[in-house]
C-alpha cells in the first residue's frame, strides 16, 4: 500500500489541537519534531533520552508529521485537514507559519519512518523502557526492562503522566498484590506491576486497539502469566479486591469512578491516578478525599500532577 506523509510546520501552541485534527482525519500516529526535545532539562537521571539527532529537528517550531493511507478520499482528506486547522485561528491559536507539505512513502518506509525518535530510556529508579526494534544492555543487575512496541495506543512510556505512574508503582507495589490498570493503553503500567512482583494484574481499556496492543506488549514482556488484558469500561463489573488501583486517565474520568476505586480497594489499598492536568488538581483533590481517601504524596511533572491516594 502507498502512504502519504503529511508535515505541518506549526508552532507549540498548536501541536495538541494539530494531533487531534490528524488522529480524527485518521492518521494512525503522529511524530512531533520538537526541537525542544534536544535542549530539555530533566528531573536528575530519569527521562533522559539517548541518541537524539539534531538533524531531525526543525530550527524553530515544531514539525508534525502524520501518515495517510494513499486512496482515492486522500484529497478530501488533506482539505479538511487543512481547513480544520485554519478554524484553530478562530479560537486565538497560533498556527505559525503553517507551511503545510505532502509526500508519497511506501509501506517500509512508513513502517519505519517513525521508529528513530523513540530510544531506550531511564524512566524510574529501576525500570528502563526499551522499543522493541533496538537492542539494549542492561547498566546494572536490578534494572528491569520493559519491551514496548506502541504500535496505534497511547503510548511509548515517556509521557510524564507516565513515568509519574511508573515511579509511584515502585514505590507501591509489593510482592503477591493484586493490582488493576484502568485505562491501560500500551500495558505498560500492568507489566511494570508484575515485573515488581504483583500477583495478579488486570489490564482495562475501553479501547479494542488498546486492548491488542496491551495484550501484544504483555506477551512480549513474558508477564502473560500474571497480567489479564480485557475490555472494559472503567472499573465497571470489577469485583476483586484489589491492592492498588492505577488509573492514568484525565482528571474528569477519574472523578467518575473514584468510588468504585475505594469501595474495590481492601483497607490500606493505595490508588494511583495521572493524567491530571495542573489546572485540575484540586479538583481530582477534592473528589479523592470525599470518596474517603487520604493523600499521601503528590507527585508533579511539568504540567501533570499525580496522587498516590489510601484507603484507610
Ligand atoms: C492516557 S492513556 C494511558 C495509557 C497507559 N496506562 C499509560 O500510562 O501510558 C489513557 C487510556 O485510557 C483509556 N480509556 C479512556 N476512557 C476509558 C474508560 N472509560 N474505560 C477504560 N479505559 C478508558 C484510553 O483508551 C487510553 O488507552
Amino acid at each position: 500500500m502507498k502512504w502519504s506523509e503529511i508535515s505541518i510546520h506549526t508552532t507549540h501552541e498548536a501541536v495538541e489541537a494539530i494531533s487531534n485534527i490528524l488522529h480524527e482525519a485518521g492518521a494512525g500516529g503522529v511524530v512531533i519534531e520538537d526541537p525542544f526535545e534536544l535542549t530539555k532539562e530533566r528531573e536528575t537521571t530519569y527521562g533522559e533520552i539517548y541518541q537524539l539527532n539534531p538533524d531531525d529537528y526543525p530550527e524553530e517550531g515544531v514539525i508534525i508529521k502524520a501518515y495517510l493511507p494513499v486512496n482515492s478520499f486522500l484529497g478530501e482528506t488533506v482539505e479538511e485537514i487543512k481547513q480544520a486547522i485554519n478554524n484553530l485561528m478562530l479560537y486565538n491559536i497560533d498556527i505559525g507559519r503553517n507551511k503545510i507539505t505532502i509526500s508519497e512513502v511506501n509501506e517500509e518506509e512508513w513502517a519505519t519512518a517513525w521508529k528513530k525518535y523513540y530510544n531506550p530510556v531511564k524512566i524510574s529508579e529501576r525500570f528502563t523502557i526499551v522499543p522493541t526494534w533496538e537492542t539494549y544492555e542492561p547498566v546494572s543487575s536490578d534494572e528491569l526492562i520493559i519491551e514496548l512496541d506502541p504500535g496505534m495506543a497511547f503510548g511509548t512510556g515517556t509521557h510524564p503522566t507516565t513515568v509519574m505512574c511508573i515511579q509511584a508503582l515502585e514505590k507501591t507495589v509489593k510482592k503477591g498484590d493484586t493490582v488493576v490498570d484502568v485505562g491501560t493503553g500500551s500495558g505498560i503500567l500492568s507489566i511494570a506491576a508484575a515485573m515488581l512482583g504483583a500477583k495478579r494484574v488486570h489490564a482495562l481499556d475501553l479501547d479494542p486497539v488498546a486492548v491488542e496492543s496491551a495484550k501484544l506488549n504483555v506477551k512480549l514482556n513474558k508477564v502473560h502469566d500474571v497480567v489479564t488484558v480485557s475490555q472494559n469500561n472503567l472499573l465497571d463489573r470489577m469485583d476483586e479486591q484489589a491492592d492498588v488501583i492505577v488509573a492514568n486517565i484525565l482528571a474528569e474520568i477519574i472523578l467518575r469512578f473514584v468510588d468504585d476505586a475505594y469501595r474495590l480497594l481492601r483497607s490500606d489499598g493505595v490508588f494511583i491516578t495521572s493524567g491530571i492536568i495542573q489546572t485540575k488538581k484540586q479538583e481530582v483533590k477534592e473528589g479523592l478525599l470525599r470518596a474517603g481517601f487520604t493523600i499521601e504524596e503528590t507527585l508533579t511533572m511539568e504540567d501533570w500532577v499525580a496522587f498516590i491516594a489510601k484507603k484507610q
